[in-house]
Order: structure tokens, then C-alpha cells, then sequence
């Protein structure tokens, strides 16, 4: 049977808060504006909510999983209270030169490869063609040409990598989503 769902996936850092540099903790995780009210917007037009994060950091030894994935938790905590529900945070913590012992490796997950696209749109049964890419980097769209999405956005002031729509914020990626679809 053909994939139904709709998907946002949203790149973290430099679309969700603000890029400092490797974020892991509350204290320097800053949303941007138009964040939380573009995913629920999203949400309510009957998006899943599905970040897709690079996270080097993990395997450079900046910090560890347990603690990505508690400022993840404080993050769905935040975003829950202000009615949004994150359906999935998918994060890769390789580098292929950078990383230390096991985490050094050419893997499927870090953009600008498919991995964590392909994983949302198999769990939750995603139309890639009907849903949208929120990224910051060429590499996050990158990623989603090659996992087929069929709207992308990127958060920039410079020339957008084509095919993608440059836009100011997450909430103006989903206004243009919603408007054109
Ligand atoms: O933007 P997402 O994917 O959510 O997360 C990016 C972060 O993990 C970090 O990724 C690093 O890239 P390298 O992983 O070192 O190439 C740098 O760009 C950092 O500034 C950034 O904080
Ligand atoms: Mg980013
Ligand atoms: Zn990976």
C-alpha cells in the first residue's frame, strides 16, 4: 500500500535554537523565534514532528548520550507545555575523522546521508513526497534530496542550495508549507 503519512523534519540546532556550538545543555538551549509555533502549526495541519540532529559532539567526547538525551527530554518537556508533541528525535553522534574509538565511522546517519530520514519515513509510513526538510546547512538538504522529500527549506540569509526555498524561520518554512499544500 502506498505511504500515507506527512511529515516535518526538523533539523535541531540553527532551526530549533540557536547554534552556539555543540548545545548540551539547558542553560545555552535558546529557541529561536517562530520555532515552537511553527511546529504547531505543523502539528496541527496534521504533520508527525520528527527532528533529525547531527550530533559529532557525542562522539568528539564533548558529552555523552545520557546527556543528549536528557537536555532531549528537557527540550520535549518545554515544547509539550507549549502544546507541541515531538513525535521522534532521531541524532547521529559519528564523525567519519573526528570522532573517537567506536564513533569513528562512515555511517548511513550523519548528514548529509539519508539515514535518519529513511528511518522516520519507514517507522511512521511517511509519503516523502508530501512532506518538508527544515534544515540550516547544505548538508541537511542534501540529506533530503536524497531520502525524495518533496518540500525543502533552508534557514538562511545566503542563496539557498537548490532546490530548496530560502526562509527566515521555522515558522516561515510553515506558513509556505501550509499555504502551497
Ligand atoms: O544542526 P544539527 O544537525 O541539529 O546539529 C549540529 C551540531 O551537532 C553541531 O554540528 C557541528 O558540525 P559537525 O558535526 O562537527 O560537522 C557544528 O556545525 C556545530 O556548530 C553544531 O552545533
Ligand atoms: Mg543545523
Ligand atoms: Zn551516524
Amino acid at each position: 500500500m502506498a505511504r500515507s503519512g506527512k511529515a516535518a523534519f526538523i533539523d535541531r540546532d540553527g532551526v530549533i535554537n540557536r547554534d552556539h556550538g555543540y548545545v548540551y545543555q539547558w542553560q545555552d538551549f535558546e529557541f529561536l523565534p517562530g520555532a515552537i509555533e511553527g511546529m504547531r502549526r505543523l502539528q496541527e495541519h496534521g504533520c508527525r514532528i520528527i527532528v533529525i540532529t547531527n550530533q559529532s559532539g557525542i562522539g568528539r567526547g564533548f558529552y555523552d548520550e545520557a546527556v543528549f538525551e536528557a537536555l532531549t527530554d528537557t527540550m520535549c518537556q518545554h515544547l509539550q507545555e507549549q502544546g507541541v508533541r515531538i513525535d521522534r528525535v532521531y541524532f547521529c553522534p559519528h564523525h567519519p575523522e573526528k570522532a573517537l574509538g567506536d564513533f569513528r565511522v562512515a555511517c548511513d546517519c550523519r548528514k548529509p546521508a539519508p539515514g535518519m530520514l529513511l528511518r522516520g519515513i519507514d517507522e511512521f509510513d511517511i509519503d516523502p513526497g508530501a512532506s518538508l526538510l527544515i534544515g540550516d546547512k547544505p548538508s541537511d538538504i542534501e540529506a533530503g534530496i536524497r531520502a525524495s522529500i518533496g518540500h525543502l527549506y533552508q534557514v538562511t540569509e545566503a542563496t539557498p542550495v537548490a532546490p530548496a526555498t530560502a526562509v527566515a524561520s521555522l515558522l516561515d518554512a510553515a506558513d509556505r508549507f501550509i499555504g502551497a499544500s
